[in-house]
């Protein structure tokens, strides 16, 4: 099995005797994106801050790898895998975006044929051929964003570290950047993204995790992580009044709506259990006109681990 792209055991970062990281495990796997989703203030920025080099870890962390380097030995050979952008842009706005892509190609010392023809590439790219000699004050924030991937990308990184790649981005804009990210880790890149919308989380990455009081609280696929709280329900629709009573007296821990004629009990979504309530209907010769699974989503998770509500213990699956 190859290493993962990132790996960190027990990441600590304090400012002085303020605790923001206090031991944190992570492993992504190389061109997946991970997602680290949190209330403001819980320490996201600070976790890219660390893997990206740009701050050093506190000494009792225990090992941290990043693009098969370790972060403390060989900061320089992570530095040189990874590209950062976020909410530390590195667009200059007096110059226009292909100086600002050419700076990119003379600081990882292209020639400047190459470097000429990696900037055209990328500006056509990211859509920003027709502004490319306009200076980057005058592109939208969309546009911005667009021009700081495209300047990351100058250096062919590995791995990607998004700080809030989205915010304050219309819909649209949005949009083109989810399609963005997908197309980067198409071409193999990991990306780790950090995001305040659990639409985006929910939406991009293979594995999310939440990050509360400087600890991960959950972490796991969107599905594996709406299926910790509770919430989840199945629902049986019928036309037949009869068949809905028997359903009724057949199945445990029924809400019964007489009007509807649709029965709602309580179910985690897995197929264990969908398989018990199918096959009760079935021993009873019943069957529903309709059955739908309601999970919870990324809100309820997110509210249910950053507000103090207690969660079941995560299951084994969930915890790889
Ligand atoms: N240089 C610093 N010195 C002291 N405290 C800091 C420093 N940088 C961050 N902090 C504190 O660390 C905590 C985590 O901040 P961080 O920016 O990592 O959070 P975040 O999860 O990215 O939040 P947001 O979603 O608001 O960007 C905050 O309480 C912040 O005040």
């Amino acid at each position: 099995m190859t290493d993962p792209a990132i790996a960190a055991n027990g990441l600590r970062k304090s400012y002085g005797d303020k605790t923001v990281l206090d031991g944190v495990d992570l492993a992504v796997p190389e061109g997946t994106i991970f997602s680290l989703l949190g209330p403001n203030g819980a320490g996201k920025t600070t976790a890219v801050k660390v893997l990206s080099t740009l701050i050093s870890p506190d000494p009792a962390s225990g090992r941290i790898r990043v693009g098969g380097h370790d972060l403390t030995t060989a900061p320089q050979a992570v530095r040189a895998a990874i590209g950062v952008t976020g909410q530390f842009s590195a667009v200059d706005g007096l110059i226009t975006g292909e100086e600002n892509m050419l700076l990119m190609a003379d600081l990882h010392h292209l020639s400047r044929l190459e470097g000429r023809q990696v900037t055209a590439e990328l500006l056509e790219r990211f859509d920003l051929t027709e502004a490319a000699k306009k200076p980057a004050s005058t592109y939208s924030g969309g546009m911005k964003r667009r021009l700081d991937i495209a300047m990351t990308l100058v250096g062919n990184p590995r791995i990607i570290f998004l700080d809030e790649p989205t915010t304050g981005l219309d819909p649209r804009s949005r949009h083109t950047m989810w399609q963005i990210i997908r197309e980067l880790v198409s071409d193999g890149v990991t990306v780790f993204l950090t995001t305040q919308y659990l639409e985006e989380a929910d939406e991009l990455a293979d594995r999310i995790a939440v990050l509360n009081d400087g600890k991960i609280a959950a972490q796991g696929t969107a599905e594996e992580l709406k299926r910790l709280i509770p919430g989840g329900h199945v629902r049986l629709r019928f036309t037949d009044p009869a068949a809905y009573q028997s359903a009724a007296s057949a199945l445990r821990e029924v809400t019964c709506d007489d009007e509807s004629l649709t029965l709602q009990l309580p179910s985690d979504g897995s197929q264990r259990e969908l398989r018990s309530i199918l096959d009760r209907l079935d021993s009873n010769g019943i069957e529903a006109d309709e059955l739908t699974v309601h999970t919870p989503d990324l809100d309820d998770v997110f509210f249910a681990l950053t507000g103090g509500t207690a969660i079941p213990t995560q299951p084994k699956e969930a915890a790889r």
